[in-house]
C-alpha cells in the first residue's frame, strides 16, 4: 500500500526589528511575542557586553566572551554580526533562527540597522519593520529614564541613533513609538499577511 508523503511545512516567516538604542524594540517584542495569536520566537542574540542588572543569561542575551564570539565567528555559526556602538559584538546565532523557522514558526530579530541591511542580504524575503521614535527628546528621555548606562555610552548611542534614523527609508515598515498599544497593533497588522501566506501555504492540499 502507497503512503502519502508528508507535506513539506514551509519555513516560518523572518522578521526584523530595528531602530535606534532606547526607541522601545524590546518592550514592543516582548509584548508582541506574549500576546501572539501565531507562533512567533524571539531570536535570543548574541553579546560580548556584560549583562545590565536584571538580564538573564540565555533570556535577555547569550553573553559571551571575545573569543567565544570570535570561535562563533570563525565557525560560521552566526546567521549575521556586527560591532555595535564602535565597543562590542553582537550577533544572531544561526540555531537560534533556522531550526525554528523549519519547524513552521516565525523568528524575530532584535537587531541594529548594520544587522538589517546584512539579513536584507542573506534573506530576501524578511519583512524589515523599522521603529521610530515620536521626536528626538523622547528617544533621549526614554534612554535616560532606562538608567543603565553612563554618560559617554549614552552619548554614544544618541549619536549613532543620527545616522540610523537616516536608514528608514530602506525598511518596509516604519512604526512611530508614540503610544506603545498603537504600535503593537501597527507591527501585529504587518506581520500578519506573512502568517496568513504561511497557512495556506502549510494546509492547502
Ligand atoms: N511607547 C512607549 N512609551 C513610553 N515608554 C516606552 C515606550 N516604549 C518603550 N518605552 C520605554 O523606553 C525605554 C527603552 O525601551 P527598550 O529597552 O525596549 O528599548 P530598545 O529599543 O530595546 O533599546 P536597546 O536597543 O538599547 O536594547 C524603556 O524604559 C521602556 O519602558
Ligand atoms: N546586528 C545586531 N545587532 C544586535 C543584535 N542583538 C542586539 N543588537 C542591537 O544592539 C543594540 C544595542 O543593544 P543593547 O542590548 O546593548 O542595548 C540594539 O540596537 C540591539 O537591537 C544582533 O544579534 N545583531
Amino acid at each position: 500500500m502507497q503512503t502519502a508523503e508528508p507535506e513539506p511545512v514551509q519555513p516560518g516567516p523572518l522578521i526584523v526589528l530595528s531602530g535606534p538604542s532606547g526607541v522601545g524594540k524590546s518592550t514592543l517584542v516582548e509584548r508582541l511575542v506574549a500576546t501572539s495569536p501565531w507562533p512567533l520566537r524571539r531570536a535570543i542574540t548574541a553579546t560580548t557586553r556584560p549583562p545590565r542588572p536584571g538580564e538573564i543569561p540565555g533570556k535577555s542575551y547569550h553573553f559571551w566572551t571575545r573569543e567565544e564570539f570570535e570561535r562563533a565567528i570563525r565557525n560560521q555559526h552566526l546567521l549575521e554580526w556586527a560591532r555595535v556602538f564602535d565597543t562590542d559584538y553582537y550577533g544572531t546565532p544561526r540555531d537560534e533562527v533556522e531550526p525554528y523557522r523549519a519547524k513552521g514558526y516565525g523568528v524575530i530579530l532584535v537587531i541594529d540597522v548594520q544587522g538589517a541591511a546584512r539579513i536584507r542580504e542573506l534573506v530576501p524575503d524578511a519583512l524589515h519593520i523599522f521603529l521610530m521614535p515620536p521626536n528626538w527628546e523622547t528617544l533621549e528621555q526614554r534612554l535616560r529614564q532606562r538608567g543603565d548606562l553612563s554618560e559617554e555610552r549614552l552619548q554614544r548611542r544618541l549619536q549613532t541613533a543620527q545616522t540610523e534614523l537616516a536608514a528608514a527609508p530602506h525598511f518596509d515598515v516604519v512604526v512611530i513609538n508614540d503610544n506603545l498599544d498603537s504600535a503593537l497593533q501597527q507591527v501585529q497588522q504587518a506581520i500578519a499577511p506573512r502568517f496568513a501566506a504561511l497557512k495556506s501555504r502549510n494546509t492547502n492540499p
